[in-house]
């Protein structure tokens, strides 16, 4: 969770703020930098990101210190950190979402060979909510308790399609609503947020990220707030979407177990930077990272006699002897795994 003096209040909080801006279906790729080298199989890459927030005194604080990934087509990347590393901050920068006024950045991010930071605010605009779709972790911060499911999901529909019919818009939502696993589509669409439980309304949000069939969908702990049923049957919607849409996924989450059961590729995040990288099955079988390790020896033991306190990464830092958990300059020194070099 955040810090209570870093609030996320001076982002957008909700969807609704995001896609209320919106207006076209895709980037007008004559205006935008396309890079010569992009390679087809890359939906998005992100290339030495650091962002920077400045307070209310204008002093800056480096939050994200030049992290770099890809996504490929199709693709589950799981970003997986312990809460504060920035996760949401590089997810939230994929999209321009940090307030131009207190959020600097430095790298390079482009998705299908465009520029995210060259794009003019209407290209922004396409882009959000059109080819990236987004999940918050809390629903009800991302819909308008006033208006019912269905009047939102064609607002949604309407600001990137003015042209479609009203009988389209209507299909695309009730489309939208049944692939996100909506047993009644309809009857959904003539209710209030209040009139559904959480596991609904997180289906809800992700009916209204996929109604413009993104290219991406950015996920950030969909499935956190939920009992572990309700988990399941979301993670499993996440996965057949993928088949179903042939949609890439970035996976936010502070769970291994999660990271395990859904993705392909994983970055493992601590303070801002990207400590390993590597195929999933790689990861549990020969986690090379001092951090990745704490990460895993910190899963609490399904068999076996239970201990009195859990271990956390630290305790596991601490008895490894490894100086990640001291300060900054330690994990900026700290050798790197290969996978990361490879990367
Ligand atoms: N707009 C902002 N201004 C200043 N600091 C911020 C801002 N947004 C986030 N932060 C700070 O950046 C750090 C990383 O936050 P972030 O939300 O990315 O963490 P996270 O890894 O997603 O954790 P969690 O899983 O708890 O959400 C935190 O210390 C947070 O307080």
């Amino acid at each position: 969770m955040m810090n209570d003096s870093h609030s996320k209040q001076s982002l957008p909080t909700s969807a609704h703020d995001i896609e209320s801006e919106q207006t076209t279906a895709s980037i007008d790729t004559a205006q935008s930098v396309k890079s010569s080298e992009h390679d087809a199989h890359e939906l998005l890459r992100v290339d030495n990101l650091k962002v920077d927030f400045s307070n209310s005194h204008h002093q800056w604080t480096r939050i994200v210190h030049g992290i770099s990934f890809t996504v490929g087509k199709g693709e589950i990347l799981g970003i997986v950190g312990e809460s504060g590393c920035g996760k949401s901050v590089t997810a939230f920068s994929i999209l321009r979402l940090h307030e131009r006024r207190t959020a600097k950045y430095e790298g390079s991010i482009s998705f299908e060979g465009h520029d995210i930071f060259s794009l003019g605010k209407k290209q922004l605009r396409t882009l959000r909510g059109g080819d990236i779709g987004f999940i918050f972790q809390n629903p009800m911060s991302s819909l308008n308790p006033l208006l019912t499911i269905g009047q939102q999901l064609r607002e949604t529909v309407r600001t990137h399609h003015p042209s479609l019919s009203k009988d389209e818009v209507e299909s695309n939502c009730i489309e939208a609503l049944k692939d996100a696993g909506s047993d009644n589509p309809e009857s959904w669409m003539k209710q209030y947020p209040y009139q559904f439980s959480g596991g609904m309304l997180q289906r809800v949000m992700i009916g209204m990220a996929l109604i413009n069939h993104p290219k991406l969908l950015i996920a950030d702990e969909p499935t956190t707030a939920l009992d572990v049923t309700i988990q399941m049957q979301l993670l499993k919607v996440l996965r057949d979407l993928r088949k179903t849409r042939d949609m890439s996924i970035i996976l936010i989450t502070h769970d291994m177990g999660v990271v395990a059961q859904m993705c392909d590729r994983v970055e493992v995040m601590y303070k801002g930077r990207i400590m390993e990288s590597a195929p999933v099955s790689d990861i549990f079988a020969h986690p090379r990272n001092p951090y990745t390790q704490g990460l895993l020896a910190a899963i609490p033991p399904m068999e076996g006699s239970r201990p009195k306190r859990l271990k956390t990464v630290s305790d596991f830092l601490k008895q490894s002897g490894s100086d990640l958990s001291l300060d900054d300059n330690a994990i900026d020194h700290a050798e790197l795994t290969d996978n990361v070099k490879k990367a």
